[in-house]
């Protein structure tokens, strides 16, 4: 079993730089980015002055997690309103950079409707630029407020479900500042119960391909001093088997009107275990994750990805998605399937947890009763 005594690496200090962030530079305006594929050996800002370079962070995963994603796409069509880009284009490239995580769709809709809209008033392209710009920032102050009430909720419902404390918490790929405008979503929870005494040990899942659990997760439970140990994928299921996980916590990419999650590949089967074995399975979300708009999860397009990233190791120095490509770990010209996300249906769900709370057991017509509650900006 585990060394009993894991204790996270001393003396590493929480993240220096913001996942993201605007840069009004006398050279122009840039999204500067926290080059996620460079993590955890580096930390190496990406400066994307057009929409092209930011679209092609987003498919390499230099920026990458469901909310960050729609604050870098309401940046994203910012920088193409000041730089007086066609709007039209400029939306339809960054909305299409990566097919799964609604939030992308929604901070690049809700930034140019806000452009359109001030357009619309007849307010000129530059005043209408600086209106796309305050409503991505509002989009970034909002998901970190969001971040920080459902690390409230999340601790609370573990209080509930798991009188005592002391848990052994289990998160799959990363959901935490790095995906966010604050803390994160499940990730934000686990070190809201460290920060509360309550964690004993956060069980970090690797996450091939691309290593999001190992790469970042760990990078930031280690930042944070919280007690983690790490562990290859197709590990878990032991884990559950000796009794080592009190619950399971995860974020998400696209919540359908039925309670369906898209996440990361790997969650579907963390959940029947997780059923299997009566643990808790909690999904922590922001309602702009919710989409009611798609009413299942086999209605939910589901990424599919490079197979050369199954197929090749690469180091965090030439990026996850690097031209250069990696070390082969196949014999060249094998085929491989590698979808980004998988589904998991209600029924494996204990709670859904919200900015505007949680939702148990999970239905549409309580999914659809937190979304009412919340303050967030209503997009068609
Ligand atoms: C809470 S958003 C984080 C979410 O996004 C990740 O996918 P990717 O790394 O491909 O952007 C994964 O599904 C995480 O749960």
């Amino acid at each position: 079993m585990a060394d009993q005594d894991a204790q996270s690496p001393v003396g590493i200090e929480p993240p220096a730089l913001p996942s993201i962030r605007w840069a009004g530079l006398p050279e122009g305006p840039a999204v500067v980015l926290l080059d996620q594929t460079r993590l955890p050996a580096e930390e190496v800002e990406l400066l994307c002055t057009d929409v092209p370079a930011l679209v092609r962070a987003i498919q390499t995963l230099a920026v990458r997690g469901a909310p960050l994603l729609g604050i870098a796409g309401a940046y994203g069509v910012a920088l193409a309103a000041i730089r007086g880009d066609d709007m039209a284009e400029a939306s339809g490239l960054l909305e299409l950079a990566r097919p799964t995580a609604v939030n992308l769709g929604y901070g690049v809709r809700r930034a140019a409707g806000a452009y359109w809209a001030a357009l619309d008033r007849g307010e000129g392209a530059r005043r209408a630029a600086a209106v796309a710009l305050a409503e991505a920032e509002a989009l970034h102050r909002e998901d970190a407020e969001a971040s920080r009430r459902m690390a409230r909720y999340g601790l609370a419902l573990l209080e509930e479900l798991l009188p005592g404390g002391g848990h052994q918490l289990l998160t799959h790929c990363n959901s935490g500042a790095l995906v966010s405008g604050g803390e994160g979503t499940a990730f934000a929870v686990a070190l809201e119960a460290h920060r509360a005494g309550q964690l004993r040990r956060l069980w970090v899942d690797e996450t091939r391909p691309l290593l999001q659990g190992a790469r970042l997760t760990a990078y930031e439970a280690a930042r944070n001093g919280m007690a983690y140990s790490l562990l290859t994928d197709n590990a878990a299921g032991s884990l559950f088997a000796a009794g080592e996980v009190d619950a399971v916590l995860i974020g998400a990419d696209r919540i359908a009107a039925d309670g369906s999650v898209a996440n990361k590949v790997g969650s579907y089967p963390l959940a029947v275990l997780a059923q299997y074995h009566h643990v808790p399975f909690i999904v922590v979300a922001p309602t702009t994750t919710v989409d009611l708009q798609t009413p299942d999860g086999a209605s939910i397009v589901v990424e599919q990805r490079p197979g050369r990233e199954v197929t090749e190791l690469t180091s965090s120095r030439i990026g996850v998605g690097g031209e250069a490509g990696g070390v082969p770990v196949a014999p060249l010209g094998t085929q491989a399937y590698n979808p980004a996300f998988d589904i998991t249906p209600p029924e494996l769900i204990t709670a859904i947890v919200t900015e505007e709370g949680a939702v148990s057991p999970v239905t549409g017509v309580g999914l659809a009763e937190l979304c009412a509650r919340s303050s967030q900006v209503t997009i068609s």
